[in-house]
């Protein structure tokens, strides 16, 4: 069973892949097989076709397009619109039952991959599984306050076992290099050396040093604290004093907003406003596109309840992904399979990057409809902490009957029987 997934990308986009984030643009974004110029409107992600991901469990059409990409600076009306478009009001429990239905029907299309968790493996068979994951929303759930969203110790053990037995990395809009002293890092959330990171939205990636096929990755050799051989690479590098700079001035303007919070994320400032009353969304919105119209290098992303600031690079998760894997050892190989599981809009680029691979599994991480690239879902982190133990437990079934297979034929080598005769 393939999971693909097949979207019609409307507003002019002709190639989903060419997207560089999954947000606001203000200004163009330059890459070198091109003029410069990177000109689309807008990108809404629609369904045309059931997604071919745990085929026969039916499909209901999906009419509802959500805008997730505005592009061109664009008025700061619009940006208001998409900050409440990607803000449900509501949670699950206080929501009526047309909403439920609603909820029902779209998870025809993307089916839980908890409850489907045979097909998941049936579609992995034979295959090497990658684990990604992102971080808020995903392994810890969304709270008021960034910097207290830890996530729990079944979560922590759960994901260290899943290291243990796939290679794993964490994907994450967050910093993975100290930027300021009283901001957590991702590390300091995770606390696991197991893993890889990617932070800044992948932009500051920490991966083994492996390389595809023989050939070197890009980024810089170093030893890391156990003396194993890793590759950085930081592909916005140049854009390190712009984003101080960015930061000092965002954090000016966002005092001036009660409840606005701005976050130095490296190579992207987080500019929060959950705790902010939405009769002022806008005016804080003003105040951000007020200080990016100096910047046109620079892009705006959305998340959840989050205005991002962002290098204008072609660079994403989806390609973060794509590195890792090369880095690997595995970026051409067509037996891997990576799951990635998110819950956020920059979490489309990687499910994007899946859908373009022959295998793997996007997880969209959500207990409201929402359009998406991914081809199947999970309510919640509580959700998630049970796949992964699945996934582990999957994986310790398969190596203990690899092992009693393995010493079965030991036993019947030293008994001078033929390997598939049974002993007696
Ligand atoms: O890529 P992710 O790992 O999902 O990180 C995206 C952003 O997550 C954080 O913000 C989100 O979670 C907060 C804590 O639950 C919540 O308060 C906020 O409203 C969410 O947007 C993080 O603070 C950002 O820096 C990340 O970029």
């Amino acid at each position: 069973m393939a999971f693909r997934t097949k979207f019609k990308h409307s507003g002019g986009v002709k190639d989903p892949s060419t997207f560089s984030h999954s947000g606001f643009h203000v200004g163009t974004v330059s890459s070198p097989s091109s003029n410069g110029l990177f000109n689309y409107s807008v990108n809404t992600v629609s369904q045309s076709s059931p997604p071919s991901v745990l085929a026969g469990t039916g499909y209901s059409s999906l009419k509802r397009r959500v805008p997730l990409c505005k592009v061109d600076h664009g008025s700061v009306t619009d940006w208001l619109a998409a900050m409440k478009d990607s803000s449900p009001p509501r949670t699950r429990s206080s929501r009526v039952d047309a909403d439920d239905m609603e909820y029902n029907n779209w998870m025809e299309s993307y089916p839980s991959a908890l409850k489907n968790f045979e097909k998941v493996l049936e579609a992995a068979h034979g295959k090497r599984i990658f684990v990604f994951l992102d971080y808020d929303g995903t392994l810890s759930p969304i709270v008021e306050n960034p910097e207290s969203a830890f996530m729990s110790e079944e979560m922590r053990a759960a994901v260290k076992e899943i290291a243990s037995l796939f290679p794993t990395a964490i994907i994450t809009g967050r910093s993975r290099e100290k930027v300021r002293t009283f901001t957590l890092t991702v590390y300091e959330f995770v606390q696991l050396p197991e893993l890889y990171y990617a932070g800044s939205h992948g932009m500051d990636i920490m991966g083994p040093a492996e390389g595809c096929g023989g050939h070197k990755i890009q980024g810089t050799r170093v030893l890391n604290d156990e003396g194993n051989e890793i590759v950085m690479f930081q592909p916005a590098s140049e854009y390190t004093a712009v984003m101080d700079e960015i930061f000092k001035l965002l954090e000016e303007k966002a005092s001036k907003v009660n409840g606005a919070k701005v976050e130095h994320n490296k190579f992207c400032v987080s500019v929060h406003f959950r705790r902010v009353n939405e009769e002022d969304w806008l005016h804080l919105a003003e105040h951000v596109q007020q200080v990016l119209r100096s910047y046109p290098n620079l892009c705006l992303t959305q998340g959840r309840k989050v205005l991002e600031v962002r290098p204008l690079i072609l660079w994403n998760k989806g390609k973060a992904l794509d590195y890792l894997l090369k880095a690997f050892g595995f970026g051409n190989r067509s037996d891997v399979f990576p799951i990635y599981i998110g819950d956020d809009l920059t979490d489309e680029d990687a499910f994007k990057s899946v859908a373009r691979r022959k295998h793997g599994l996007a997880i969209l991480v959500s207990n409201v409809v929402k359009d998406t690239n991914a081809t199947c879902s999970l309510r919640d982190p509580s959700e998630v902490l049970e796949f992964l133990r699945s996934l582990v437990k999957w994986k310790r079934r398969c190596l203990s009957r690899h092992l009693f297979v393995g010493s079965q034929n030991i036993l019947h080598k030293r008994a001078g029987v033929g390997l598939n005769q049974p002993l007696t």
